[in-house]
């Protein structure tokens, strides 16, 4: 059976329900829904989605939003000086677990719809989002160097490949995405300190 044609059969979850509608079936993400999928509603605007079979969560939207609409205010309940997979990156050795938690299940995308902004503590739809799309931002956009990299099943053109944070990523592979200000800091400084290095000794 192909990806394509798998179904998401409804799964029994006390708190929700299985919407098998043609968006879902299998193989569309990248985090398959191999045979349904648990829902949760943890705002009145976020659906959280748990694929019953891997554990893997995804969040969705449950309304609409326009390019550079908040999303939603986010805070932190810890912050350390060390990143973890679930954590976002807010500054030099500044890591922090993100509040409310379930925002931690929003995955990866190399084309991203959101961001969260570290700037104003801010998660904002950098697109236009319709009710239903998976809510997904760049990685690197908040992180410079990442805990838990991982290969990237994000299959949009543009995708990058192995994830590892923005330092491992060029100018170029960076200059259509928008990132935070400390990733863009960290971006320049880089790159000064690259131009203004010595050059290599070529009489040896
Ligand atoms: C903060 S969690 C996001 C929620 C995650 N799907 C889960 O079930 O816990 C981050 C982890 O999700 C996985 N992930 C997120 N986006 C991904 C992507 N585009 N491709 C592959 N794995 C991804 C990676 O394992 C990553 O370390």
């Amino acid at each position: 059976m192909s990806a394509q044609t798998m179904s998401c059969a409804p799964v029994a979850a006390p708190s929700g329900r299985c919407n098998a509608h043609e968006k879902l079936v299998c193989g569309a993400d990248y985090r398959p829904l191999v045979s349904g999928y648990k829902t949760e509603y943890p705002a009145e605007w976020a659906e959280h989605r748990i694929c019953a079979t891997t554990g893997h969560n995804a969040l969705y939207a449950r309304k609409t939003y326009k390019a550079g609409e908040v999303i939603m205010a986010f805070s932190y309940r810890s912050m350390s000086d060390y990143p973890t997979y679930l954590t976002v990156q807010v500054g030099e050795d500044k890591h922090i677990e993100l509040s409310p938690a379930w925002l931690e299940h929003v995955n990866h995308s190399c084309e991203p719809n959101a961001m969260f902004n570290t700037t104003t503590f801010n998660f904002e739809a950098l697109r236009d989002i319709a009710v239903g799309d998976e809510l997904c931002f760049f990685y690197p956009s908040t992180e410079w160097a990442m805990d838990s990299p991982f290969q990237c099943k994000c299959g949009k053109p543009s995708c990058l490949g192995y994830i590892a944070g923005a330092s491992q990523l060029t100018r170029e592979q960076l200059a259509s995405r928008r990132l935070t200000d400390f990733i863009a800091n960290k971006l320049d400084e880089r790159d000064a300190g690259a131009s203004s290095s010595s050059p290599c000794d070529s009489s040896q």
